[in-house]
């Protein structure tokens, strides 16, 4: 072997080496020339992407001095080496080049497709992007016909297979639990009707397999509607959305609450509970936020409220939060900086529901003043001033994090768009937005200027004097928002201010809103087409 390709044997072996020791006398010594020639070759070729410097790549030979000893002996098939090895070696070198410079130019290319892709994905013309804002839930009285071995309602012809996996019989549902006992895998894939009788409110089939079952019309009818009237009762869509500005102040979505001794003011004496929690969550899912008045200005008075709604959630700021400017967690909250418009919890894959806040006592001081800003309305805005800057918004991926308690960094799984939409409906469904705690914006680095530019249009649009809501909390009146619509902040502070409340899960909440909505038979009723 050549000195010259044993040099570069040597640096690889020196390599592998590292992992075994062999005596210096193994590698042999390169010439003078042998090495400047080698130097020179190394100079010529653009040091390679650290992700190249892979052990078992060409292997750079530094400086000389530590290249192992080498005895003269060698020089002359050394010099014999570079003028049979290096212009090959050059050659080489120089195609190498090239690739790299061509995947580099191919990388470009692939980047600027990739983007006109996305920004054709974004510039899908009359994108469903809207936002519901009066939706009475209505089933249409729809016909149920039985066609031979098929049941069909409207125009549609239900598949047997659907029909016979939502048998609502107590043998293929659980009667307490409301779960499929049935393995509709293990039915044959062909059953089919062998009788049908029609009656007011419901349809009986008996299959092939001499199954009998029972489906109640409205059931069928639902799993007809159109894809947007699926959505209402999982979603828990309101019966209307009122979008709002600064003169909500005028007109603040208010309850009042138990009053002590547990009469209930301002509701009907009949009223429950659950009526209470009702008139709350109905103003939430209207306005996005309801004052609840006369809580005694108490963590547990406070807890309870919210337990009344659903259970709290827990989060590595504990579960019910009492925080106050003492940095106890690692955030902003817990100081008494200023903090802009937000949402709370982004770096959740599923972020918080419903935020609460009971301003207990703020003492020695001043400021502390609570803004509230309806996102819904400003992505309304955003979508009639700039509909380019509403589809990035829309369609490009924001990563967040919370990294500042010790051991925690949270990051969703992935990311999510500022403006989120029900996939099925297009509706808007949630506005994700807090600039303390974004990390990165899934675009490629050259082009996130797109993104930072459709942020600015929105973030002037959340700082319009009509779109922001200033209020002072007050102790005994708990402020409770949707998180996923609402975006809340507070002015500077001075003093001791102190603030309990909670986190409530987005489907718990739901949950409890649509069965005291709709009523559990219409929520349940529908599970086969939600
Ligand atoms: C005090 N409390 C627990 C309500 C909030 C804690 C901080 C929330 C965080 N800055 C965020 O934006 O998610
Ligand atoms: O202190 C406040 O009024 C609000 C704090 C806040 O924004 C938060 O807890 O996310």
């Amino acid at each position: 072997m050549s000195s010259f390709r044993a040099l570069l044997r040597t640096r690889a072996d020196t390599r592998l080496s590292s992992v075994r020791s062999l005596p210096s006398s193994h590698f042999p010594k390169p010439s003078p020339q042998a090495i400047s020639q080698c130097l020179r070759f190394n100079s010529s070729v653009s040091s390679p992407p650290a992700q190249d410097a892979s052990p078992d790549s060409t292997p750079a030979v530094e400086d000389a001095k530590d290249l192992p000893d080498q005895d003269d002996s060698s020089s002359s098939s050394a010099s014999e080496a570079t003028g049979g090895y290096y212009p090959r070696l050059r050659q080489l070198s120089d195609e190498v080049l090239q690739s790299q410079k061509d995947v580099t130019a191919l990388q470009g290319q692939i980047l600027r497709l990739r983007k006109s892709l996305r920004t054709t994905q974004i510039v899908v013309e009359g994108g469903p992007f809207s936002i519901i804002k009066d939706w009475g839930f209505n089933p249409r009285k729809v016909e149920i016909t039985h066609e031979n071995d098929f049941l069909r309602v409207g125009q549609h012809k239900i598949p047997n297979v659907w029909l016979r996996d939502n048998c609502q019989c107590c043998s293929c549902v659980h009667g307490e639990t409301k779960q499929r006992l049935l393995d509709i895998f293990s039915i044959p894939e062909d059953v089919s009707i062998r009788t049908c009788a029609e009656f007011k409110t419901f349809v009986e089939v008996t299959w092939s397999d001499g199954h009998h079952s029972r489906y109640d019309k409205d059931l069928l009818r639902a799993a007809a509607q159109n894809v947007k009237g699926r959505a209402v009762v999982r979603q828990g869509h309101p019966v209307r959305v009122v979008t709002w500005g600064s003169e909500i102040a005028k007109n603040k979505p208010k309850c009042p609450w138990l009053k002590p001794g547990g009469s209930m003011t301002g509701y009907k004496p009949n009223e429950t509970d659950d009526d209470l929690i009702l008139h709350v969550l109905r103003k939430i899912r209207r306005y996005g936020f309801c004052y609840i008045q006369d809580v005694p200005p108490t963590p547990k008075a406070t807890k309870a409220l919210l337990k009344r709604i659903a259970f709290i959630r827990e989060t590595h700021y504990g579960g019910f939060y009492d925080f106050t400017a003492d940095l106890a967690k690692a955030d902003t909250a817990y100081t008494n900086i200023a903090l802009p418009a937000h949402t709370d919890t982004t770096y959740f894959s599923d972020p918080a529901g419903l935020q609460a806040f009971h301003l207990l006592s703020h003492t020695d001081g001043e400021g502390g003043a609570s803004l509230l800003v309806d996102g819904f309305k400003a992505a309304e805005t955003l979508l009639e001033e700039d509909r380019d800057a509403y589809r990035v918004l829309a369609t490009v991926n924001v990563h967040a994090h919370a990294s500042g308690n010790a051991g925690i960094s949270i990051q969703p799984y992935r990311g999510f768009p500022v403006l989120e939409h029900d996939v099925e409906t297009g509706t808007l469904l949630r506005v994700r937005w807090n600039t303390s705690d974004r990390a990165a914006v899934e675009l490629p680095l050259e082009d996130v200027g797109t993104w930072y530019a459709a942020a600015r249009k929105f973030d002037a649009i959340l700082k319009r004097a009509e779109n922001e809501y200033w209020e002072q909390l007050r102790p005994g009146t708990v402020l409770i928002f949707d998180n996923w619509r609402v975006l809340h902040g507070r002015s500077e502070f001075t003093g001791k201010r102190r603030i309990c409340g909670g986190y409530v899960n987005r489907d718990d909440w739901i949950s409890r809103w649509k069965m005291l909505h709709f009523g559990k038979a219409e929520v349940l009723g529908r599970l086969a087409s939600d």
